[in-house]
């Protein structure tokens, strides 16, 4: 059976003290009542912190992004070494907002993938069209060819570690979430580029997050669907109640 999953992207939100008040209201939730593995993502200064704090707890650590060298002279940047050192368990690889705002193209997410890999740390890694590419169905092949450059670089006993985060670009922080047939029709397409780059067991293996727009009242549904294996939240993920609430649609 595949690991469900939900995992939370606090983006660029929370001071430190917001960060460890917001970690405490989720510690205070029994998340044993649900099947989903707990993951949140918040920003890099608050990363030890919540590590130190996170003792005894099963929630797991993600960063929302690294830099695919090994270290040097790249000022402002953040080595797969010092994730590790901190605790962290996963990186977010190819947010769509790391696309668009950063420019980080196809190549150097490939990168960064090899990187995350290297120091064994697990990976999310996001693929999704913008609303021009939906309304010309393209998804398909954009979503296909963002695999295809940024992550089938890699062999199958690697992709062990390595999660899909499907996220509609239209649908992030608008509100608007692909429908659930929408998204078991994505997902399902993604399950079977695994099975051809890979093979059909690898690809039933793999968990497939849906992400955009992920609230309370609509995450069992979209959970229900038999290739979404969990949620990438953004802003629901900021209010422990709604985040846990999305936790539990599992
Ligand atoms: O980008 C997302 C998670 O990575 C989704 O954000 P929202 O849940 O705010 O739409």
């Amino acid at each position: 059976m595949r690991t469900q999953i939900v995992a939370g992207n606090w983006k660029m939100n929370c001071s430190l003290d917001e960060s460890l008040h917001l970690l405490n209201e989720l510690k205070l939730k029994d998340f044993s009542k649900s099947n989903a593995e707990v993951i949140i993502a918040p920003p890099y200064t608050n990363l030890y912190p919540i590590h130190q704090n996170l003792k005894n707890s099963s929630i797991k650590i993600s960063s929302q992004n690294i830099n695919e060298n090994e270290s040097g002279a790249f000022t402002g940047e953040i080595s797969p070494k010092m994730l590790k050192s901190v605790g962290v368990e996963y990186v977010i690889i190819g947010h769509s907002e790391r696309r668009a705002i950063y420019n980080e193209s196809d190549a150097l997410l490939a990168k960064k993938v090899t990187a995350a890999l290297k120091h064994d740390l697990k990976i999310m890694f996001c693929v999704g069209e913008v609303l021009e590419q939906r309304k010309a169905e393209k998804h398909f092949d954009v979503v296909k060819e963002q695999l295809e450059k940024g992550l089938f670089h890699i062999s199958a006993s690697e992709m062990k570690n390595v999660v899909i985060a499907y996220e509609p670009v239209w649908a992030i922080g608008t509100g608007e979430t692909a429908s659930p047939e929408q998204a078991q029709e994505i997902h399902e397409h993604i399950r079977k580029v695994l099975a051809e780059k890979y093979n059909q067991d690898m690809a039933n293996q793999t968990s497939i997050l849906y992400g955009g727009s992920v609230k309370p009242n609509n995450a069992k549904e979209i959970f229900a669907k038999k290739d979404v294996d969990g949620g990438l939240i953004g802003g629901a993920s900021l209010d422990a109640d709604s985040f846990a609430e999305i936790v539990m649609s599992f």
